[in-house]
């Protein structure tokens, strides 16, 4: 079976694409992380680190919409959150926050590590695992405020790197995560699929995904002296069916809305934001839009995020579920060769499998 690992084995990064800054000594923003002039006209649409809690403040921007899994409308909810925004907040979705807080735990417990501990789990040129930059880094200008984990798979190899004889509560922690999060993942492929009115031999796989075919992102974004000069993570969409998103207190996340511009998504700890994916938007015929999503920084707050990936099976292939297949707007693609396409194409990626 296919591995993501080996989806990205082809398309090696260079080691400054990959190694992070060491933010801890930093008390100026360096011009390789300044994104925008001093003196830019609110670019950046950054709150300040006191408005945690982002409210309307001119009484019009619209934000998220909030599902209540348990409500029995959640599925038609879902599918008008996920045309109209490519993402939404879901409560009441069955992961204990206790378990999703150990693992905040566990990523403060790394990222709090001096930076050469960290180094000792970096992420390698051509693999998907380890510690680094985002790995969209290579198609920016300039670099992100930002430190990732990656995990597919087991984290044990990287784990007793980095605490030879304390590495099992990290790895415990993280396999309870997975656990939680196929299964709520296996739920909401169910959910969109019946939206969708997939057939039932294209959803086979539905359950059977396993933890190599997943993987959670640890984000870090140290405090920035100069917030509104920077760039925690930026603009993307995700190369997944759809993401599972936690942020911690820390506000952060925006999502982009066409009319309004960046929204901000924000932060509550008892609920998790759902983005859709790359391959949603492709299976639904773009019907599901795939979110533009990025996040800003704070001065004095750090902010920490865990991010789930679902994925359909590296060796499926995914095709846009039309009546008649001259109204596909993309070719069929498999879930290994899309991942080499954005990895090396990025935001051209849905243009290059486009049937227009
Ligand atoms: C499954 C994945 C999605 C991701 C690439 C990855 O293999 C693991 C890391 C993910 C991440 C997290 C930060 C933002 C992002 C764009 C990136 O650079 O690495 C995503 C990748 C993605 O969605 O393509
Ligand atoms: O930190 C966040 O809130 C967003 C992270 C994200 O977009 C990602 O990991 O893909
Ligand atoms: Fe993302």
């Amino acid at each position: 079976m296919a591995t993501l690992s080996e989806a990205y084995r082809e398309h090696p990064l260079h080691l400054r694409h990959i190694i992070p800054l060491d933010f801890s000594s930093l008390s100026t923003l360096p011009d390789s992380h300044a994104w925008f002039q001093p003196h830019d006209h609110d670019h950046n649409n950054h709150q300040d680190d006191d408005d945690d809690h982002g409210h309307d403040r001119d009484g019009g921007i619209p934000s998220i919409p909030i599902i209540d899994l348990a409500d029995p409308n959640a599925m038609e909810l879902m599918g008008m959150a996920c045309e109209n925004w490519g993402a939404f907040q879901l409560k009441n979705h069955g992961v204990s926050v206790s378990d999703i807080e150990e693992v905040e735990k566990e990523a403060k417990r790394f990222f709090d590590l001096p930076t050469e501990q960290k180094l000792k789990a970096l992420r390698s040129p051509g693999g998907a695992t380890g510690y680094g930059r985002a790995r969209i880094s290579p198609f920016f200008p300039k670099f992100m405020w930002h430190e990732g984990f990656t995990i597919v798979g087991s984290p044990s190899s990287d784990a007793k790197k980095i605490w030879p004889n304390h590495y099992q509560t990290f790895c415990d922690k993280i396999e309870i995560f997975q656990k939680q999060m196929n299964a709520l993942s296996e739920k909401l492929t169910r959910m969109m699929f019946n939206l969708l009115e997939i057939p039932e031999e294209e959803k086979k796989w539905v359950g059977s995904t396993n933890s190599n075919n997943g993987a959670i992102q640890l984000n870090f974004y140290p405090c920035c002296p100069e917030p509104n000069r920077a760039m925690g993570l930026a603009p993307h969409t995700d190369t997944s069916l759809f993401t599972i998103l936690h942020q911690s207190e820390t506000n952060g996340l925006q999502i982009f809305k066409e009319g309004n511009g960046w929204v901000q998504v924000n932060p509550n700890p008892n609920s998790l934001i759902v983005h859709t994916g790359d391959f949603l938007h492709i299976i639904s015929n773009a019907r599901f839009k795939c979110a533009l999503h990025r996040v800003v920084v704070n001065r004095n707050k750090k902010r920490y995020s865990v991010a789930y990936f679902h994925n359909p099976p590296l060796d499926y292939v995914v095709s846009p579920l039309v009546v008649n297949s001259n109204d596909a707007r993309f070719r069929r693609v498999g879930v290994k060769e899309y991942f080499g396409i954005k990895a090396k194409n990025f935001g051209e990626a849905l243009s290059l499998i486009s049937t227009s």
